[in-house]
């Protein structure tokens, strides 16, 4: 093939030139046309934000061990103010009085790109793109979740409570990571809800350490598949588990655990009437709701039970850590705490259950106080408003536009939280003080993807913090070697991740005097076997 450019024929190598050289003119076309003739291009925001969505991937996968861009994006308020472009189709706005697109009306969607590339192609309520869709799916699962159902459930999470304290208490001596155990916790209530019976995480003797780690290694490929059109994913789920167990036992336990839930799908499904004397559960409710056919699939079931399990597991979990960790590390609050919880206990005459505990003030102001500031869900929420312009202040939003806020930066406004930086129960004692402030308390999300485990979530909190630090708890805990980077989220890969090792306590049969070598705040020098 004879041409004026390659006058004496095209071999590979000019065949090469040739695509990089198509390729390279085809990349500044769209570089031009997202800088200067974009509908978002007289947004402020940095230029290479603009260009490329290489730029996030880079804060995203690479820069100091990747999950860094929310970092990133407060920088760039600090210098362009409340609405910044962070990526090329992406507007961000730090305001905390800004909802327009999470409302109703606005009936946004979800921008794949954001949430199907990384949860995968899984058919869940959580990621139904559409308006409409998310509604249809959402509707039986909402019913599902209705307190008067959560309340038949009450004495499964109660008893995996229990089960945490009496595995803490018989740990005399030892050091525990309670990253794994609270993990462990919220499984299991969350397998127990689901499916009538928990998987049974708290029984293993190491916390289910490996499991855990796994979730961490899923979260980091699922933040590189969203960059890369979302391919990583399904190539890790295709892999077989023996292969996957060689590859990594993290892997092959994330497997184990596709496996036990798909096996618990479908003996629901085909047994879609409950045993007599138990609830239906939650695919036996799916399926017997008013669900189109084609709703009810085997994959469409087991995505959602998926999905539901995976979004109670890791928030949960790390609510408890970062609430445990700020009482430990704190022993004025801590002593407060208890003794609220003594008097109470005494009052009573016996332990208290999550109705005695929701109104008691001080438990209230700690939960409250881990919602704001070790908020599970540090990760922007991205809408796109298919049908309707939006308006921010001076700025005119098209319709189509990826709009994004992150309530984490709402938590930090020290115009609403003063010493938004401290953790501070006492901020939520007074009534109407607390009317004002719960309305920017948003760790649930908002609007119609509001999460919908938020009172499962904030049972299983309530009982878990009170029966752990209460007077008559039979142990004690020190932190154990834990700095605040062992807990505290550094990395967002959509749950917030700390850099370090988790948080661990040595734990003592209850005593006066404290262990030697441990303190609440400073790490322990006692030798003792690590769970
Ligand atoms: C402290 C614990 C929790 C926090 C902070 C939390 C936070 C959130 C947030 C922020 C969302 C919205 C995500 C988005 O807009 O993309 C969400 C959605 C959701 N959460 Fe939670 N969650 C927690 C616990 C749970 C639990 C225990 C469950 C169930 C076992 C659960 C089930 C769900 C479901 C099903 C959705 C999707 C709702 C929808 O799309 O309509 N969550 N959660």
């Amino acid at each position: 093939m004879n041409s004026l450019l390659f006058p004496s024929g095209l071999d590979g190598t000019r065949l090469l030139a040739l695509a990089a050289l198509s390729l390279f003119i085809a990349a500044a076309v769209v570089v031009a046309y997202r800088l200067f003739f974009h509908p978002l291009s007289r947004f402020p925001g940095p230029r290479l934000a603009a260009s490329t969505g290489l730029y996030e991937a880079y804060f995203q996968c690479l820069v100091e061990g990747g999950g860094r861009y929310w970092i990133k994006i407060n920088e760039m308020h600090k210098q362009y103010g409340p609405i910044v472009r962070i990526n090329p189709w992406e507007v961000h706005i730090a305001d905390s009085d800004w909802n327009a697109v999470y409302k109703y009306s606005a009936k946004a969607s979800k921008p794949r790109r954001f949430y199907y590339r990384f949860f995968g192609k899984f058919p869940s309520t959580n990621i139904a793109e559409s308006h409409a869709l998310h509604q249809l799916r959402r509707a039986p699962l909402q019913a599902y979740f209705a307190s008067s159902n959560i309340q038949k459930y009450m004495p499964t999470i109660v008893a995996q409570v229990d089960k945490l304290c009496y595995r803490l208490s018989a740990a005399d001596g030892c050091v525990v990571s309670l990253s794994d155990a609270f993990r462990c916790l919220a499984t299991d209530v969350a397998t127990g809800f689901a499916f009538n019976h928990p998987f049974g995480h708290l029984d293993e003797p190491t916390f289910d350490r490996e499991f855990n780690l796994s979730v961490r290694t899923v979260v980091k490929v699922s933040t590189w598949s969203r960059h890369t059109y979302g391919m990583l994913l399904p190539a890790l789920h295709s892999i077989p588990e023996t292969i996957a167990s060689k590859m990594n036992p993290a892997f092959g336990r994330v497997k184990w655990m596709m496996g036990t839930m798909a096996s618990c799908v479908r003996k629901s499904m085909n047994k879609p009437e409950p045993a007599f004397g138990t609830n239906p559960d939650m695919v036996q409710t799916l399926m017997a709701s008013s669900l189109p056919p084609e709703e009810k699939t085997f994959p469409r079931l087991f995505s959602e039970t998926r999905s539901v399990i995976m979004a109670g597991t890791e928030t949960t979990a790390s609510l408890l850590v970062g609430i445990t960790a700020y009482l430990l590390n704190d022993p004025e609050k801590l002593t407060r705490l208890m003794e609220e919880l003594g008097d109470a206990e005494k009052a009573k005459g016996a332990r208290l259950e999550y109705s005695d505990l929701k109104d008691l003030p001080y438990i209230t102001g700690v939960v409250n106080e881990g919602l704001r500031l070790a908020n599970p869900t540090p990760t922007r929420l991205p809408r796109v408003c298919e049908d309707q312009d939006l308006q921010y202040g001076k700025w005119f939003i098209p319709r189509g536009t990826t709009i994004s806020t992150t309530t984490q930066d709402i938590h930090n406004d020290s115009s609403i939280f003063p010493n938004a930086q401290e953790f501070q129960p006492g901020r939520w004692a007074g009534v109407e003080e607390r009317r004002r402030l719960n309305r920017y308390l948003l760790p649930w999300g908002r609007g119609t993807r509001l999460c919908l485990g938020m009172e499962l979530a904030t049972i299983d909190t309530y009982l878990t913090v009170s029966r752990l630090f209460s007077p008559n708890a039979g142990f004690s805990m020190y932190m154990y070697q834990t700095k605040d980077e062992d807990w505290k989220a550094y990395h967002e890969w959509f749950s917030g991740f700390p850099r370090g090792n988790g948080l661990r306590v040595l734990v003592q049969k209850q005593i006066q005097e404290k262990p030697r070598g441990a303190s609440n705040g400073l790490p322990g020098r006692v030798a003792a076997p690590l769970i």
